[in-house]
């Protein structure tokens, strides 16, 4: 839609269901591994550094071993602290299936996107060729791999991975460090942490590289040097830890070079990774340390073009790490009320409503669509769910700047999509049914960890484009028969573990996922152009998924239904 001035970060190529087949498929080549070593060493003694008569069998061996031990899988368990044995027990399998399980967890998928991309294929090439046994694993990890259709030795889940992990660092303001030894953020979900590597953190670095993420870049080369100094473990010899070293500081000094550069040529507008001082001069601690207690201020006036601009960057990252712009006095005004919409068939079921934003009305409902529904919503768009797609100059694309997956249901599919489409058109007073073109389809997204979606606003300025060019764009026209997206009612599915939040940078609020409830905004003004103040975005899913499901109304067959006033949302 419109807006997304900058290029998105994660590209969306690995969705959840495709992470959950990578963390089986590692989980099958440890357990392989596992019996194989068994089989060679059946009372599994074996030194941490071969010096055994067939060193290359030791060696082996002492990999294979590495291979299994490094990585704790996710037997360990999903635990909350502070959470008691039996509540975890509680823990249904929905509520792990709808959060993603392990693939939630950007810090493991990263892990084990490596161990599969870069540790099994050396191992299994690497093997000592007396070994007759070792042609078997391999021919079953192919038949696995080719089963769960996702090829090991893949780099792009590690990239996209690698992309995702620089982003969510950059705008939730976490610690390289902190990331490093496994940690997320100071909620601990497993017993045992992943820890990343060297060669991890660096990867990550390159990405921000990549990115122009170069203030980000630093922070995670500068995590990698401390990793790197830590390794004094006899394995490594000193001589790679010295060239590693090298290669670190250069790495370093170029990332330094370009932020610095970077910010020579453009002076500072808030962009991703650059922080405001040149890095050579000003240390970055110091400099994020800075940042974090800064306010970002809202544009006294709105942009003339509709793309975002650098302040709504700034506001962006404030929102999502769960801030709110607004005023004392504008916010003492929001008020909260049960209500039935002025619908009859919503007299018995009254709806919790919240306001979110006044000028323009923002609504949230609460406990609208129960938890049944939504398992339903979510098991009939499961296995519908492609990469996000967006119309593009050259037809439609898979957006980078929209990373998550899609799925779209039409009223045919199931009683339940019509329930609700029943719902919105008793909730917004207007006409929503999909068959005859009153609103789109209903589309079912899931976001995986790092999934977000770039600030951009819904409507498609038909308006704009058809009318205001100077001449009639017919084919403008044609394509939209029922006009512009004239509202959204967006349904949250899910509890987001961490992340995932929904602001609108322009008003300086946001709204946080909670399983059942509902947001509802009005995309276009009175006379059909569009809101610019609408701009919204997806805050990138710290851990876990996010679920929403959007009802997107058009413009012409509300006619008679929507006030031609402002404010149209009754109070
Ligand atoms: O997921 C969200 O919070 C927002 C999604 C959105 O803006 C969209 O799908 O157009
Ligand atoms: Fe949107």
């Amino acid at each position: 839609m419109v807006g997304g001035g900058w290029v998105g970060v994660a590209e969306g190529v690995a969705g959840v269901e495709e992470l959950t087949r990578l963390h089986t498929l590692d989980g099958v080549i440890t357990g392989l591994l596992r019996a194989h070593l068994h089989h060679h060493l059946p009372e599994n003694h074996l030194p941490e550094h071969p010096t055994q008569s067939t060193p290359s069998l030791a060696a082996h061996l002492s990999h294979v071993k590495r291979y299994i031990q490094e990585y704790p899988g996710d037997s360990t368990s999903f635990l909350k602290e502070g959470e008691e044995e039996e509540e975890e027990e509680q823990r249904t399998w929905e509520r792990a299936w709808e959060e993603g399980g392990v693939a939630g967890d950007p810090l493991r998928s990263l892990v084990v996107a490596r161990r599969l991309a870069k540790d099994w294929p050396r191992l299994r090439d690497a093997a000592p060729p007396t070994l007759n046994d070792w042609h078997d694993i391999v021919v079953a990890v192919e038949a696995v791999e080719e089963a769960l259709r996702v090829e090991a030795g893949k780099d792009i889940y590690l990239e996209a991975l690698e992309e995702s992990l620089a982003y969510l660092h950059h705008l939730y303001h976490l610690d390289a460090l902190h990331l490093a030894r496994g940690h997320l953020t100071h909620t601990r979900y497993y017993r045992q942490p992943a820890p990343l590597r060297v060669e991890d953190l660096v990867g990550v670095a390159v990405a921000a590289l990549e990115e122009e993420m170069y203030g980000t870049a630093v922070e995670w080369l500068t995590a990698a040097q401390h990793l790197n100094n830590e390794d004094t473990s006899l394995s490594v010899n000193s001589r790679a830890l010295n060239k590693q070293k090298q290669h670190l500081s250069l790495l370093l000094q170029v990332a330094v070079a370009a932020h610095d550069d970077k910010l020579a040529a453009e002076g500072f507008k808030g962009q991703r990774g650059i922080y405001p001082q040149p890095l050579s001069k000003v240390p970055l601690k110091d400099q994020k340390a800075a940042e974090e207690g800064k306010k970002p201020t809202l544009p006294r006036q709105l942009p003339a073009e509709v793309t975002s601009m650098p302040s709504d960057h700034r506001a962006l990252g404030y929102l999502c790490r769960g801030h709110s712009l607004t005023s004392a006095r504008l916010e003492g005004r929001l008020r909260c009320r049960v209500s039935s919409r002025g619908s009859a068939w919503l007299i018995l079921m009254p709806l919790l409503e919240e306001d979110v934003s006044l000028d323009p009305p923002v609504v949230s409902f609460h406990r609208l669509l129960s938890d049944a529904q939504l398992t339903t919503l979510k098991h009939l768009g499961a296995p519908l769910l492609m990469p996000a797609n967006v119309q593009g100059a050259e037809g439609k694309q898979v957006a980078r700047y929209r990373a998550s997956h899609t799925a779209w249901l039409g009223g045919g599919t199931h009683r339940m999509v019509r329930s609700v489409n029943r719902l919105a058109a008793a909730l917004t007073g207007l006409a929503v049914d999909e068959a005859a073109g009153e609103a789109e389809v209903l589309q079912v997204n899931q976001y995986g960890a790092g999934g977000h979606y770039v600030p951009h606003m819904d409507f498609m300025a038909l308006y704009r484009n058809t009318w205001e060019a100077g001449h009639l764009n017919h084919s403008l026209l044609q394509e939209h028969p029922q006009g512009d997206r004239i509202a959204t009612l967006m349904f949250y599915m899910n509890d987001v573990p961490e992340g995932g939040r929904t602001v609108f940078p322009r008003l300086g609020v946001g709204v946080a996922p909670q399983k059942g409830s509902a947001i509802f905004w009005w995309n276009l003004l009175s006379s059909g152009k569009g809101d610019e103040r609408t701009l919204h975005a997806a805050c990138p899913v710290l851990r876990g998924t996010k679920w929403v499901s959007n009802v997107w109304i058009k413009y012409y067959p509300q006619v008679h239904r929507r006030p031609c006033v402002a404010p149209p949302v009754k109070q």
